[in-house]
């Protein structure tokens, strides 16, 4: 297994987590460079690590959820995905006064940006914000605008984008989750709104639905956030081979995080203040027959802490992804 660390050309060196403190506690905006490395070191996997999903057993583990046999419906898991996304948001912001923009995509993750503006504002914040550029073609997208709406949820027009990202004190990245492609670049708007975030000079928290937008499912960070130089024996590094064309270098820098269901494989790559799990609808059948037991919820929560529970790395990982493609 392996620790990852971010080494910022010629200054003093820290690691990610204390690059993602001294940015959000601090209030500082460091950027980070082409040219920063990746440093790995060998570390011992322990049995209590969670289990990380491909994207192709993510996409399974959705597919079994809706199925005939267990009967969940889209809206249902969406409901239950936003909800979680909001209990970890006012877990993380207790302050009912700050400001907070649901930054919402045109697919499942942005309607879980909907939802989880909605339940915000109904857990007593005053001032939510939704950006929902491309709203989704599907009638239950129109269903979650009006709810949300009804809430107080404020839906801000282009020509506010900026500044109302700019005056944010938690910002929702909800544009994209496991089905994000990363082999594409990214279009605008989205761009230009991950621009936005990643400048924001107010938000203290940044927390990502299911996934960072823009990061791959399984490779995490885009190349450009990528060590330059890797060991052969970093089972994230690139597979050999690999002619996908490049993707954007572009992706949220979250520090808090939401996996939805499960855990995916980039979750390897975490290193922000904390990361919960959520979606607490996985029936015991289907968490035995996905390997994903034991669950780590206790008691009546909904989301659960889970940054002690993430393994550095994925054994098998270049093997396996490759035959999910
Ligand atoms: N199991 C659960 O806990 C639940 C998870 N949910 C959430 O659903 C998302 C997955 O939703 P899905 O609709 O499958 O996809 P995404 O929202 O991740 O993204 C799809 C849209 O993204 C566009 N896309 C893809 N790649 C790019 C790119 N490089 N640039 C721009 N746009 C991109 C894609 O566009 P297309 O042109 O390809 O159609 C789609 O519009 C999961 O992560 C959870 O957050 C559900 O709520 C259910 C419960
Ligand atoms: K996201």
């Amino acid at each position: 297994m392996f620790i990852l660390h971010w080494r910022p050309p010629l200054t003093t060196c820290l690691t990610f987590r204390q690059l993602a403190i001294s940015r959000f506690n601090l209030g500082r905006r460091i950027t980070r460079s082409n040219t920063g490395r990746w440093l790995c070191m060998s570390s011992i996997a322990n049995q209590s690590t969670l289990r990380l999903l491909s994207q192709a057993e993510a996409q399974r583990v959705d597919e079994a959820l809706m199925s005939e046999t267990i009967g969940y419906s889209l809206e249902q898991l969406m409901e239950l995905a936003g909800l979680a996304v909001a209990l970890a948001a006012a877990r993380e912001n207790p302050k009912r006064s700050q400001r907070i923009v649901a930054v919402c995509g045109p697919g499942n993750n942005g309607g879980d940006g909907l939802v989880a503006a909605r339940h915000i504002c109904i857990l007593g914040y005053e001032h939510v914000f939704a950006i929902y550029p491309k709203p989704g073609s599907h009638p239950h997208f129109q269903r979650l605008v009006k709810q949300a709406m009804s809430h107080g949820v404020r839906f801000v027009d282009a020509a506010a984008y900026e500044q109302t990202i700019c005056e944010a004190d938690v910002l929702i990245d909800a544009l994209f989750g496991f089905s994000f492609r990363a082999d594409r670049p990214m279009r605008d708007p989205f761009a230009t709104l991950i621009r936005l975030m990643n400048a924001s000079p107010r938000a203290t928290t940044v927390l990502a639905v299911d996934i960072p937008s823009g990061w791959d499912v399984e490779r995490g960070p885009p190349e450009a956030m990528r060590p330059a130089e890797r060991t052969a024996s970093d089972p994230r590094s690139s597979t050999s081979g690999d002619q996908r064309a490049p993707a954007s270098s572009l992706a949220v820098m979250a520090n808090v995080w939401v996996s939805l269901t499960a855990p995916k494989r980039c979750a390897a790559f975490w290193q922000g203040r904390a990361h919960y799990l959520g979606g607490r609808f996985v029936p015991p059948a289907l968490a035995k027959s996905m390997q994903l037991e034991p669950l780590p919820y206790t008691d009546s929560e909904l989301i659960v802490r889970i940054d002690h529970l993430l393994p550095t790395s994925i054994p098998g990982h270049q093997q396996e992804a490759s035959e999910s493609r």
